[in-house]
């Protein structure tokens, strides 16, 4: 996608000793941490439509965090938060519908009312789709296997594209981040590959792979499987 193949140097993440950026100065700002999979989403979103010179990134070190951030910018402290026209809004299903609809570059959301109303079912199932993925890392992964299994039928609904609503959509941004790091976890710790006799899922997560506005934002998979060994295994 051409939007996307701006290559882009990455800014340093800000932590408790460095300063704030001159908040509400004009500049639209999208607040992220390098690793939050919430924040990878609005992060794809605004690559995907081009905003790399319109919106800002402003990483952040969670584990370090800057007391501005809470204080002066979002009070939730917690990441992504878009500063956009003097406000500061957050929650990534949101964002990255409020930035698809109030920022140029090609649409993320079909028009069909068919497809919009599925889209907002797979929004609504993405929380059930982590839990019971994640659920299953107690045992040998496999019982993981229904929440892939609404992924595979989910992809086989619309038939003009290899996407969850046909063509590439936010749908696929808000899913992204959680496959990633999924993936390569069941496959070394469990020795699972969900891909397996799941072709549309398969097919999936290469068309994704060709997509730079999205490749941009992955984290190398070591570590996203060393940061996911370190949430799950002391549960296990
Ligand atoms: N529902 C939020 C979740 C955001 C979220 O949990 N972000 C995490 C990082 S991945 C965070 O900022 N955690 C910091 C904290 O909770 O203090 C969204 O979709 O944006």
């Amino acid at each position: 996608m051409a939007t996307g193949s701006v290559r882009e140097v990455l800014p340093p993440a800000l932590d408790s000793h460095s300063d704030p950026p001159p908040i509400f100065d004009g500049t639209t700002r999208l607040y992220i941490s390098y690793t939050c999979p919430y924040a990878q989403r609005v992060w794809i979103t605004r690559n995907c439509k081009g905003l790399q010179d319109k919106i800002k990134l402003v990483p952040i070190d969670l584990k370090n965090r800057p007391a501005w951030y809470k204080q002066k910018v979002y009070p939730a402290n917690k990441v992504p938060a878009l500063e956009h026209n003097n406000e500061v809004k957050g929650e990534s299903l949101e964002l990255i519908k409020y930035i698809d609809s109030h920022f140029e570059g090609p649409s993320l959301f079909p028009d069909d009312p068919a497809k919009k109303e599925y889209a907002e079912e797979l929004f609504s199932y993405i929380d059930s789709f982590y839990k019971t993925a994640t659920s299953s890392f107690k045992g040998d992964g496999s019982k993981a296997g229904v929440a892939f299994d609404y992924i595979e039928t989910a992809l086989s609904k619309f038939e003009d594209g290899p996407f969850f609503l046909g063509q590439f959509s936010l749908v696929d941004i808000a899913y992204a981040p959680f496959i990633e790091r999924i993936h390569p976890f069941l496959l070394e710790v469990k020795k699972y590959d969900f891909t397996l006799g799941r072709p549309k899922l398969a097919t999936w997560i290469e068309e994704m792979n060709k997509n730079e506005a999205y490749t941009q934002t992955k984290s190398d998979p070591k570590d996203l499987v060393q940061s996911y060994k370190e949430r799950f295994m002391a549960q296990l």
